[in-house]
């Protein structure tokens, strides 16, 4: 008898629910929900209530509605037998997170609070809680706390201390009213199960907590705010475990909402980028994952033996991504969205003639064309930082560059050597790993970009001289949510006893593998070294031009 779980991936615009066999990971069935409220950055739902620049907000209910439509639609499209479920798991964007009351209810429900901005969810992009990043990060340098080594030197705006700080200056009343600060991942387990935990994952990488040495100290957060002394063990207490563990059975109100049966085992929660990792079959050191869309997130594993210190990446978390290993993240603020600025902003009419014409995309046509150059024959280079640089310079004044332009520079070529400066990008992340411990032999792809453009993915193969293996699904973080959930359930019940044998058995990649072209190898290997001088020369003190001229604006 075909066993089945149910995966729920919690994204920015939308959220939705996989329902996948356990058998081989195929995906049965799939639905997909719009937010209601989407992303709420210029006013609270009551629209007279305006919010500041750089707010990202959510609101808690769109989350419920994606279970109350989504896991329904997906049992009725596949027909099976909702007994068969074995598990459910959810992975979530992250630090998205909310203040709550005793009953686990979100305070911007209340009326006393509703009105109060930073009662919401604040979604992970909410960018607002820089000053507060910026003041915690100076008093960690200052005071050289050592868990800041191990989020590449800089906590950043968007995870949890810095939105709860936040939330305590300009807000008190709603920092003394909440009982706990919660991650919206841990938050919808309390929903499906009544039961709170923190997963290691969010907990890990978004709000400082380490596997031994806990959060920051109580005397560091009193350095920070004496108000926020005590927060460990009130806004912050909630037990932490590892991800697969069952946070409990679905209740019976869930069940009668979703359709599925009372009591089953739902896995914590889990971060979207992270949950993808064994939804490609990686379970082990040396692989990396990379989630390529409008930005790219890199995950690797490490020994489970010694934490390593990488520079610039964003975080290490043991059993963060898989349980017994380190898990380590680094990232690049942007891939796609370069791509998509040079066509909507930079690329020629003439091309978008062409394209129409011939019935294609713009990046369709530009990639035809980038695929018929050589490597170096455009004589272009360009720094990749379009949207700043997270890993490894963890410098959002970083701005983009390209040089090497003369008159006869062609727009494939351009739009060819913004590839290879993503690509280039990666390849100072692996080399900064595989330098400190952490090795890197091959590499994995999901996301939106392998899919679209075979050739960043050959440029990517070459510059990193490695192999790069493409998921076999459309839904990867669904799928690895789903994963998880059949974890929490456990062989016994239907599912499976670790996450390794889930990948064994569900994890999906194509059969077609991108391979290194030796001799693109050979000329990409000259054009990094003038890249890697690029890099130093802008990104790292010797000429401040691009910090300046931000300032100018
Ligand atoms: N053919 C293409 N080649 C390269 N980039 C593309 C192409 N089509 C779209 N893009 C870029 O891909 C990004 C979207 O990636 P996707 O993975 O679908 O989204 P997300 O990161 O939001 O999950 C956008 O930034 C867009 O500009
Ligand atoms: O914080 C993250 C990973 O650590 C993600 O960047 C964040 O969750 C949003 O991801 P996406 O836009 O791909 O859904």
């Amino acid at each position: 008898m075909t066993r089945y779980a149910v995966g729920i991936d919690y994204g920015t615009q939308s959220g939705r629910a996989v329902l996948v066999s356990l058998e081989n990971g195929n995906e049965i069935a799939d639905h997909v929900v719009e937010y209601p409220h989407g992303v709420m950055d210029q006013t609270l739902p009551n629209k007279n209530i305006k919010l500041g620049h750089e707010w990202a907000l959510q609101h808690p209910a769109d989350y419920v509605d994606v279970i109350r439509q989504a896991v329904p639609a997906v049992l009725k499209t596949s027909g099976i037998n909702p007994e068969d479920v074995a598990g459910l798991g959810i992975d979530f964007t992250a630090s998205t997170m909310l203040p709550i009351d005793a009953e686990g209810v979100p305070l911007c429900w209340k009326d006393e609070y509703k009105n109060n901005p930073h009662s919401w969810v604040k979604l992970w992009k909410h960018h607002a809680a820089q000053p507060y990043a910026n003041e915690i990060n100076e008093l960690a340098e200052k005071r050289n706390e050592r868990f800041l080594q191990r989020y590449g030197g800089k906590l950043s705006s968007e995870w949890m201390l810095a939105k709860i700080y936040e939330t305590l200056a300009e807000a008190p009343d709603i920092y003394e009213n909440a009982d706990l600060f919660a991650e919206a991942a841990d938050w919808v387990i309390l929903q499906l199960t009544g039961s709170f935990l923190r997963n290691s994952c969010t907990a890990g990488y978004k709000a400082c907590w380490h596997k031994q040495d806990g959060y920051p100290s109580q005397n560091f957060f009193k350095d920070i705010d004496p108000r926020l002394e005590d927060i460990i063990e009130t806004k912050l207490r909630g037990e932490v475990v590892p991800l697969g563990t069952k946070a409990g059975g679905l209740t019976e109100e869930m069940a009668a909402i979703t359709g599925l049966p009372e009591g089953l085992a739902v896995a914590v929660g889990n971060v979207d980028a992270h949950a993808s990792v064994p939804a490609l079959g990686v379970v082990e050191e040396g692989k990396m994952v990379m989630t390529m869309g409008t930005s790219i997130c890199h995950m690797v594993l490490g020994k489970k033996e010694e934490e390593m210190e990488v520079e610039g990446m964003c975080g290490v978390v043991e059993d963060g991504i898989i349980p017994g290993y380190y898990g380590y993240e680094a990232g690049q603020s942007a891939a796609g969205d370069i791509f998509g600025w040079y066509v909507d902003h930079a690329a020629p009419q003439y091309v978008f003639q062409e394209a129409q014409e011939r019935g294609t995309n713009v990046h369709a046509l530009l990639e035809e064309r980038a695929a018929k150059l050589a490597p170096g024959e455009s004589g272009l280079l360009a720094l990749d930082w379009w949207n700043g640089n997270r890993s490894v310079l963890v410098d959002t004044e970083l701005s983009g560059m390209m040089l090497g332009f003369t008159l006869s520079t062609k727009p494939e070529e351009v739009y060819r050597a913004l590839l290879e400066g993503a690509a280039f990008g990666t390849r100072m992340i692996i080399d900064a790993f595989d330098h400190n411990g952490v090795p890197v032999n091959e590499l994995y792809a999901c996301g939106g970009l392998p899919q679209k453009n075979p050739l960043l993915m050959q440029i990517y193969a070459d510059v990193t001289n490695r192999v790069i293996k493409i998921a076999d699904s459309v839904q990867t973080p669904a799928l690895g949510a789903a994963m998880f959930g059949a974890v929490a359930a456990g062989a016994e019940a239907g599912g499976y006893n670790s996450i390794y044998e889930a990948a064994e058995k569900m994890g999906k990649i194509k059969k077609e593998y991108y391979t290194p072209v030796p001799e693109n190898v050979k000329m990409y290997e000259k054009i990094y070294q003038e890249y890697s001088r690029l890099y130093n020369y802008f990104g790292r003190g010797e000429n401040d031009v691009m910090r300046r001229l931000k300032q100018w604006r």
